[in-house]
């Protein structure tokens, strides 16, 4: 990681203090050896682990030996022979102990929309087998689009009423015809931690069936699925799983509910006897029961190669690197960077700016300052693994997002006015986060 020590001087106190404490806490950092099993870019500090995970070593390798020796000589013979047919399985079983599952409960493929299909439509069929009275859909309104999009289609499909509610009003909104609740886990926006303990037991309290959205979660923080009676998940693998543009979905079936998922989309590889080629369905037992059709077999080595990093890397030890990371970056945030008052602006981070905190003050330079506050939560319990900035005025986080990329420091942008910056502990450095901090802090115009 490339760090701008030139500005640093004597008189230069925070700066110095904070790039110190980096080196310190690099240094003592358990699981600082991981990243060298990715590529990096020395010129950049990548903070985009919430959209995109780096490229893990391992990948390229084992991608190349699958096209040039399981597709490329040995062809068909793959699906046994290289263990094609079982990857779906095979990959879910490395998923499961990162989000705390037993095995034989998570299987890989499709798109996390897809997953989330498969999932709502399952769980309501199955509360509405035990009450036709259960006739509600919940769903965060927070959602990321793609969930509120297929919820609603689902809704329909199953002649439910899609409600939208703030996920902490969902332990006094589900009862008796409460049908499903769908939950993102972290909210992509802010980076908020929803109460997944709490919430599922709510919901099982009121004789639903809960779907968690895992996508901003899975690899980030522990989730204990089967120990807080999670019926369904689902969840992407390229962000903090790291397994590449597109890699397959993950669905997590609970054991004892798999006998009674009776799947929306049931493709003969869910079938209990594929190659039978019966003009009749049969379910597969299992997690199998959660597949389709034909697996992307391609990125779904890619993405059990990229899981090899997680070898001697406990979700515990990413846990509390994570918090670390994203403490130090809202700490040096608060020294570099000019703050946005809390109570100066009405920007939504879900809506749109309202006009009096469009027009910014007048920098140094003449030009309209930029400040930010965080909207992601203080509170250990309450954070994922990002922090989400707000800029004021919002209309220039697009701007300023682009010349923390020009600089080296890679994060995104969200409308109206969020700036996202992912910790992935795999592969973040305190260094990394320090130096983003400071680089945000120039571009924005230095603390006022
Ligand atoms: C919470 C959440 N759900 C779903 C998705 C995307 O779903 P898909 O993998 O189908 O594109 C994302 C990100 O793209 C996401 O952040
Ligand atoms: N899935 C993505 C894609 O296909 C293209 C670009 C970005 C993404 C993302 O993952 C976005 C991400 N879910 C978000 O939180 O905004």
């Amino acid at each position: 990681m490339p760090t701008d020590n030139t500005r640093n001087t004597p008189t230069d106190k925070p700066r110095n203090t904070l790039a110190n404490e980096s080196e310190h806490l690099d240094r003592a950092d358990q699981l600082a050896h991981v990243r060298e099993r990715f590529v990096l870019d020395p010129a950049t500090v990548y903070l985009d682990g919430n959209s995109l995970g780096a490229l893990p070593h391992a990948v390229g390798e084992r991608v190349a030996r699958t096209v040039a020796h399981e597709w490329g000589e040995l062809g068909i013979r793959s699906w046994t022979e290289s263990g094609w047919w079982a990857a779906p399985e095979r990959v879910g079983e490395l998923i499961a102990p990162l989000v705390g599952a037993d095995q034989g409960q998570v299987v890989v493929g499709d798109s996390t929309s897809v997953n989330v299909f498969k999932a709502v439509v399952g769980a309501i069929r199955i509360a509405r087998q035990d009450s036709a009275a259960r006739t509600e859909l919940l769903v965060d309104e927070a959602t990321f689009p793609t969930d509120g999009y297929i919820a609603e289609s689902a809704a329909r499909l199953t002649g439910c009423t899609l409600r939208q509610v703030p996920a902490a009003a969902v332990p006094g909104t589900a009862g008796p015809t409460t049908a499903a609740v769908l939950m993102n886990h972290v909210d992509y926006r802010t980076g908020e931690l929803n109460d997944l303990p709490g919430i599922t037991a709510a919901v099982r309290e009121a004789g639903a069936r809960s779907v968690w959205d895992l996508c901003h979660s899975a690899g980030a923080l522990p989730v204990g699925l089967d120990a807080h009676g999670v019926d369904f998940a689902v969840g992407c693998t390229y962000k903090f799983l790291n397994g590449g543009p597109g890699s397959p979905a993950f669905l997590y079936l609970r054991r004892d509910l798999q006998d009674r998922f009776d799947s929306p989309l049931p493709g003969w590889h869910s079938h209990a006897d594929p190659f039978a080629m019966a003009p009749a369905y049969e379910p597969a037992s299992g997690a199998t029961r959660g597949r389709v059709g034909t697996p992307e077999i391609l990125s779904t080595v890619a993405l059990e190669a990229a899981l090899s990093v997680w070898e001697g890397v406990s979700i515990e030890a990413v846990r509390t690197k994570s918090l670390a990371l994203s403490d130090h970056f809202l700490r040096c945030v608060r020294t570099y960077v000019p703050e946005a008052s809390p109570h100066g602006a009405e920007a939504s981070p879900h809506g749109a700016v309202s006009p009096h905190s469009a027009a910014g003050t007048p920098s140094r330079a003449g030009e309209t300052a930029v400040s930010v506050r965080s909207l992601t939560p203080e509170e250990h319990a309450r954070r994922g693994s990002q922090i989400s900035l707000l800029c004021e005025p919002a209309e220039r986080a697009g701007a300023v997002m682009e010349a923390l990329t020009a600089r080296g420091v890679i994060g995104d942008f969200r409308r109206p006015g969020v700036l996202r910056f992912g910790f992935t502990p795999l592969y973040t450095s305190f260094e990394d986060a320090e130096h983003a901090a400071r680089v945000l802090g120039e571009v924005t115009g230095g603390p006022r």
